[in-house]
């Protein structure tokens, strides 16, 4: 079983406008409200491609049950705690490019921590993951991920996680089966400007096996994605199209790659169905479908580097 845990869901608020002017009244063409949050995005990839997941989290007030309602809907097994204080929302303002309002997320008591802690270990089986995504509501510690391993080692079970700078570089020792940063956080991770080629970008991110990644993909948006291996590493693409939504491509990569390397693919093959899986969903409205999964891993092209 693959758990996504998603500590700060959103309902995400997709709004379209033809031009954005700030300090002025702007007037909508289009509006649509999805559940979002990282790990949600995750189950829901895992879902299409027919991996058996459970959506794990914090889910409280009109907000959070607007997002069960809309995974139930959606027949999406979920077992979120709930919480007193409302979920977030998080505006995406699609205009002449793409621009994102993240807030900061509710209130969560000491209380309901340990409710979460206590039923997330309580499932936990041998060969289970457990993908940790996205960002910490205010007042839960920034530990608050890392200290779960433990508890998920202790179950032999496995994680992977998808967070940045420091909180990504402590859990490396722990062994994390797949880390996916884009190539922006790679650069940031190691205070090192943007790099200037694909070389740079696959000897930056073999530095993460050398900490104990036993996977790693960097993420490029439109210009694809990589697998770097210790002794190999892969650059790899889909055919262009029409570029939709990006928001929550890197989570479908990520469930693409851990979906399928979890149901015994190869590496390079988990990565072509992880390339699909972000390139259709930036394709696409919403997060992709099977059907454009499948379609766009037709055009998929890798190549070592
Ligand atoms: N414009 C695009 N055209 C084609 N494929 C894309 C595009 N944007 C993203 N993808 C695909 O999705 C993958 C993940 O996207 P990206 O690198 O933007 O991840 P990310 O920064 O984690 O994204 P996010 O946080 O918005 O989910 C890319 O490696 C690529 O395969
Ligand atoms: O604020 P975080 O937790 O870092 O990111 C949250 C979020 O931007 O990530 C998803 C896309 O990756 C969206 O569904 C959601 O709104």
């Amino acid at each position: 079983m693959i758990y996504s845990i998603t500590l700060n869901p959103s309902i995400d608020y997709v709004v379209t406008s033809d031009q954005l002017f700030l300090g002025r009244v702007n007037r909508l063409t289009e509006t649509t409200k999805l559940p979002g949050g990282k790990g949600i995005n995750v189950s829901r990839i895992l879902q299409a491609l027919a991996v058996p997941t459970v959506a794990l989290g914090f889910l409280g007030g009109f907000t959070g049950d607007f997002i069960k309602n809309a995974l139930k809907a959606d027949d999406l097994p979920c077992d979120f705690t709930p919480i007193a204080a409302d979920t977030r929302i998080n505006v995406k303002l699609r205009a002449e490019s793409e621009t994102e309002l993240n807030a900061p997320g509710p209130r969560i008591t000491d209380d309901e921590q340990h409710t979460f802690i206590t039923a997330l270990t309580e499932r936990l089986q041998p060969g289970d993951v457990v993908v940790m995504a996205g960002s910490l509501p205010p007042d839960l510690p920034a530990s608050f991920y890392r200290d779960l391993i433990p508890a998920i080692h202790t179950a032999h079970a496995e994680f992977v996680i998808d967070t940045t700078g420091q909180a990504l570089l402590d859990t490396l020792a722990d062994h994390p089966l797949v880390v996916k940063p884009n190539h922006h956080e790679l650069a940031a991770l190691f205070n090192d400007a943007p790099y200037p080629s694909i070389e740079a970008t696959v000897q930056a991110g073999r530095k993460l096996l050398t900490l104990g990644a036993q996977h790693v993909l960097v993420s490029m948006a439109g210009k694809g994605a990589l697998l770097i291996e210790a002794d190999r590493a892969y650059h790899g693409n889909t055919k262009p199209q029409q570029v939709i939504n990006s928001v929550g491509a890197g989570d479908s990569m990520l469930a693409g790659f851990t979906g399928r390397l979890t149901a015994g693919a190869t590496p390079l093959e988990a990565f072509k169905t992880a390339l699909a899986c972000g390139s259709a969903t930036a394709y696409s409205q919403d997060l992709a479908t099977r059907e454009k999964i499948d379609d766009v891993l037709a055009t998929v092209t890798v190549k070592e580097v």
